[in-house]
């Protein structure tokens, strides 16, 4: 790998923000810092309204942060949009336009020429096994299908990093857990740069090579954890004592880190 492969995608460095409720200002992010380097999958897990969602917004340069950087592969980007693709929790598919054209459309806006789009769109498609459906529009799927469709159109857009708040989080455990395993084999095949959230250890510890444990907001990195199993990653990884550690380790940090904050 050469040089500037193995360095960071994406640098969040001392980033504040606040937001004004009820005629206070509140402290959401607290000087954080963290990064993602190329080809690598990082996750955040934190308690909930710990400022995940916030942390999203500015990397995808919908706000501002008061304080502090965020550079993607080494520019400066804060308060600029389209430097990161997104996957939300609900699919958020447009229903007028078929599985094929809610790709292609994306990565046309995105700057890819209509054509490439279309036959990136289809060569895909039939990839993960929806060729069927790339003609019909997003309702005919079902909850995990719909997330499929995007999760690949998050990542066929020409962006470095890739931002995936909580993707499972609405579906059901049977389905969440199939997607697990069908998003690690296409991202080990792929291997993009990944900021993963979710609110579940066994996901982040099954995913990921390095996990933030971020603390109740104002959020701050309570530890950051380098996930030590090797890849290709076995699906049943959880069997490992190793990983019910880990599990430990992390259930421990974000019950502390709420005592904590009860007995402020
Ligand atoms: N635009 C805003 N105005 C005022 N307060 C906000 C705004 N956006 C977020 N907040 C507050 O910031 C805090 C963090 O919210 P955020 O949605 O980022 O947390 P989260 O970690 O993503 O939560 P969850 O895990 O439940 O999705 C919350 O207290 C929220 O009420």
């Amino acid at each position: 790998m050469s040089e500037s492969e193995r360095s960071a995608k994406l640098e969040v460095s001392g980033v504040s923000m606040s937001y004004v409720r009820d005629r206070r200002r509140r402290l959401v992010l607290d000087r954080l810092s963290l990064n993602v380097m190329a080809g690598e999958f990082v996750t955040l897990i934190g308690p909930s309204g710990s400022g995940k969602s916030t942390l999203f917004r500015l990397i995808g340069g919908v706000e501002r942060p008061d304080e502090g950087s965020i550079r993607i592969s080494g520019r400066e980007i804060a308060g600029e949009r389209g430097h990161i693709s997104y996957m939300p929790q609900q699919a958020s598919l447009f229903p007028w336009m078929s599985v094929a054209g809610n790709i292609s459309s994306a990565l046309t806006t995105a700057g890819v020429g209509a054509k490439e789009a279309a036959a990136l769109a289809s060569q895909w498609l039939e990839r993960i096994g929806l060729g069927d459906v790339a003609k019909e529009y997003p309702h005919v799927l079902s909850g995990g299908m719909q997330q499929r469709v995007s999760f690949l159109r998050a990542l066929l857009m020409p962006r470095d990093v890739m931002c995936l708040d909580e993707p499972f989080a609405a579906l059901d455990a049977l389905t969440r857990a199939e997607m697990q395993a069908w998003l690690l084999g296409l991202w080990e095949a792929e291997r993009r740069s990944v900021l993963f959230v979710t609110h579940s250890i066994e996901e982040a510890l099954t995913l990921s090579d390095r996990i933030y444990v971020l603390s109740r907001a104002p959020a701050r990195v309570l530890r950051e954890i380098r996930i030590p199993f090797p890849r290709p990653r076995r699906a049943d990884v959880w069997k490992e004592p190793e990983f019910v550690r880990l599990k430990e380790e992390v259930l421990e940090l974000l019950q502390k880190g709420a005592e904590a904050d009860h007995a402020l």
